[in-house]
């Protein structure tokens, strides 16, 4: 057999390796990641599904450079993160990563268009084109409504659009389909699909939602802080 050239071998959009995260003081320390280790490759959709409070929102906010693992490494497309100081990691994290919320957290005063132009020059880049962006998103038709005259589905699509604004290489998505019915959560998760697909950006979801697990190409589970792969649901 012949072996890949490490040089070759294509870097992974997220890998962590034994990462343990400790929270809280004294009695009340409470170890929210247990070893965990996890490599998504760029394009791939991985979904994490698990119990409440077993630790699925922490593991993003780790991977996301918004809370520092108590040790284990990680990396975001070969740059080791856990090393950068605030500054450095704001603005490695505008540069490469973008995050989907629960709700889309628009600003109420903005319309579609300008939540994307916004999103843009906050990372100074000034070159957004926010046509484009709510075309992938099927939302060209509502460029100039502000949130208030979108649906929950609508708003989810402009947050997403807006999570895309910097071609992030990691895409991280806690609970997209939470305030939505079945169809339009499946549409919204349908778009997270393609948008890896299209664009190689890797997608990592936390979601309870069992019905859309069909549309990733893998699941793990997360119990009491450990990550275990379980499998796509046929
Ligand atoms: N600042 C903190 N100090 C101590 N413990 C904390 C702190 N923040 C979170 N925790 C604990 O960490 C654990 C994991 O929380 P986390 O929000 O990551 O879980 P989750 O799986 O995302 O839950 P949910 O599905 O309800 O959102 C919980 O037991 C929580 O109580």
């Amino acid at each position: 057999m012949t072996s890949i050239p490490a040089s070759d071998m294509p870097v992974p959009a997220l890998e962590m390796s034994d990462l343990v995260l400790e929270l809280g003081d004294g009695d009340g320390r409470v170890r929210v990641l247990d070893s965990v280790s996890l490599r998504v490759e760029a394009g791939e959709f991985t979904a994490i599904v698990g119990p409440s409070g077993s630790g699925k929102s922490s593991l993003l906010a780790v991977a996301g450079l918004l809370a520092k693992p108590t040790s284990g490494v990680v990396r975001v497309h070969g740059t080791d993160v856990v090393g950068l100081g605030k500054g450095a990691a704001a603005r490695f994290r505008l540069a490469n990563i973008g995050f989907v919320f629960q709700s889309a957290n628009l600003i109420p005063a903005l319309t579609a268009a300008d939540q994307l132009r916004l999103a843009g020059r906050l990372a100074g880049n000034r070159t957004v084109d926010p046509k484009s962006l709510l075309e992938a998103v099927s939302m060209s038709q509502r460029a100039s409504h502000r949130p208030g005259r979108l649906s929950g589905g609508e708003r989810q699509r402009v947050g997403i659009a807006r999570a895309l604004v910097n071609r992030p290489s990691l895409l991280l998505v806690d609970e997209p389909t939470a305030a939505l019915d079945r169809r339009r959560s499946y549409e919204v998760v349908s778009l997270l699909a393609d948008q890896a697909r299209e664009s190689g950006a890797a997608v990592v979801m936390v979601t309870h939602d069992r019905d859309v697990l069909t549309q990733c190409d893998r699941v793990l589970e997360m119990s009491d802080g450990r990550l275990a792969e379980v499998g796509v649901p046929a």
